[in-house]
């Protein structure tokens, strides 16, 4: 059972255990019948084969409250790649479309896009999302698009749907929907959002002051979520980074153009379990490292458009900031997790927080030297002013290659 805190700008849709399944479909199904919504799945071809994603398809199979399901197909690099999703989706039916970003077609509407003096070089699931949500904007219909990550290992229908209801719900006004649960098994996970992201929050607001921008970061549960949905008029506005900046980037994004009241995050009502990335502390290049890296870079940025001068100094100072918070902050998890009985390593806690450390001066430092690099996809109003046509490009692709390899 949650508690009812509502905690800082944005509102907090909790889960008191009080709506089932089926009373959660039907008011969805109602509200979507005016409100049709989209869904967007990126999946590379390693994580199709996981047993994860299986489990998602059987869970979606014969849901009712969505007009187009896109699973965008990246890091597949063949042709046999493909048709193995279409094999893999099939089940879900008409409302399904694969996307494939790395098929020929895919490759010469990335090309078409270059050629028009667009950066979109940088592969991933940033482009991934950004390519699908081009191909839903393409529908004028879909008021709505929700995404979530295909490595989910405890797929349950009513995570997505409770995603989709904030949005969709005829007594609400929210842009954008954010989801927030426990990563907790035996143990308490999420090293990224409780190790880095807490304590940095905390230690930059003491270093900078109640910036609105920090104070609405501050206030999500889990700001690294890849869950969210969000209105099609703020996907066309919205800069979407194609790195690990994703989910905070995308934040960034809606506090710029829209208003926290608009705002909302949920409780997914279930225990989030999913593929564990190592940490790789010796390698900044690679696994929660680089994810760390990515995410100081992109909060560093958004900072410093808001009008914040940083110095050398100021990072050796947050690094310091940092470490105390973070040292705190574990001892308060090791308590929580005592007190649930989970195991809890108190020593790799600590190594994490020093690795996370050391990147923020290493960021702080190349952020110094060259603060305007960012791999951002550029926003769709920007791409349909250059080329009106092109979401339409991409449905013309989904149903090409369907036609040709299936
Ligand atoms: O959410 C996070 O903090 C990162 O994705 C890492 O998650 P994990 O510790 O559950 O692997």
């Amino acid at each position: 059972m949650s508690d009812f805190i509502q905690h800082g700008p944005i509102s907090t849709l909790h889960d008191f255990g009080t709506v089932d399944s089926q009373q959660l479909e039907q008011a969805l199904v109602d509200a979507t019948s005016e409100y049709p919504m989209g869904l967007i799945l990126p999946v590379t071809a390693g994580d199709m084969r996981a047993p994860a994603f299986a489990r998602i398809m059987d869970e979606l199979e014969g849901t009712k409250f969505l007009k187009t399901i896109v699973v965008v197909l990246n890091r597949a690099p063949e042709i046999s790649d493909y048709q193995e999703c279409r094999q893999l989706t099939a089940k879900l039916g008409n409302v399904c479309r694969v996307l494939w970003t790395d098929g020929p077609r895919g490759q010469a509407a990335l090309q078409q896009l270059t050629d028009a003096g667009f950066n979109v070089s940088v592969p991933g699931k940033g482009r991934a999302v950004w390519a699908a949500f081009g191909y839903l904007l393409a529908d004028p219909d879909i008021k709505a698009m929700a995404l979530h990550d295909c490595d989910i290992v405890n797929y349950h229908r009513d995570m997505l749907m409770r995603l989709c209801l904030p949005m969709a719900h005829r007594a609400f006004d929210f842009d954008f929907c954010k989801a927030y649960y426990a990563r907790v098994t035996d143990k308490m996970h999420g090293r990224v959002v409780r190790l880095l992201m807490t304590p940095l929050l905390r230690s930059l607001i003491q270093v900078i002051g109640n910036d609105d921008f920090l104070v609405f970061l501050n206030s999500f549960r889990y700001p690294l979520s890849g869950e969210f949905a969000i209105t099609s008029t703020l996907v066309r506005a919205n800069r979407i980074p194609s790195d690990w900046g994703l989910e905070v980037g995308t934040l960034a994004e809606v506090f710029r153009n829209t208003s926290p009241k608009r705002i909302c995050q949920i409780d997914l009502g279930h225990p989030y379990e999913h593929k564990h990335q190592p940490i790789s502390l010796e390698d900044a290049q690679r696994g929660l490292m680089k994810m760390t890296a990515d995410i100081l870079h992109s909060i560093f940025r958004t900072l410093s458009s808001r009008g914040i001068v940083f110095s050398m100094g100021m990072f050796n100072t947050l690094e310091s900031a940092y470490l105390r918070a973070a040292q705190d902050a574990i001892r308060q998890y090791h308590a929580d997790a005592v007190i649930n009985g989970l195991s809890f390593d108190r020593h790799s806690e600590e190594q994490s927080v020093e690795g996370f450390a050391r990147l923020i001066t290493q960021c702080g430092q190349e952020f110094f030297e060259n603060p305007i690099i960012a791999h951002e996809m550029p926003t769709w109003t920007r791409v349909r002013s250059a080329i009106p046509d092109f979401p339409h490009t991409l449905r013309r692709l989904v149903e090409g290659d369907a036609a040709e390899y299936s």
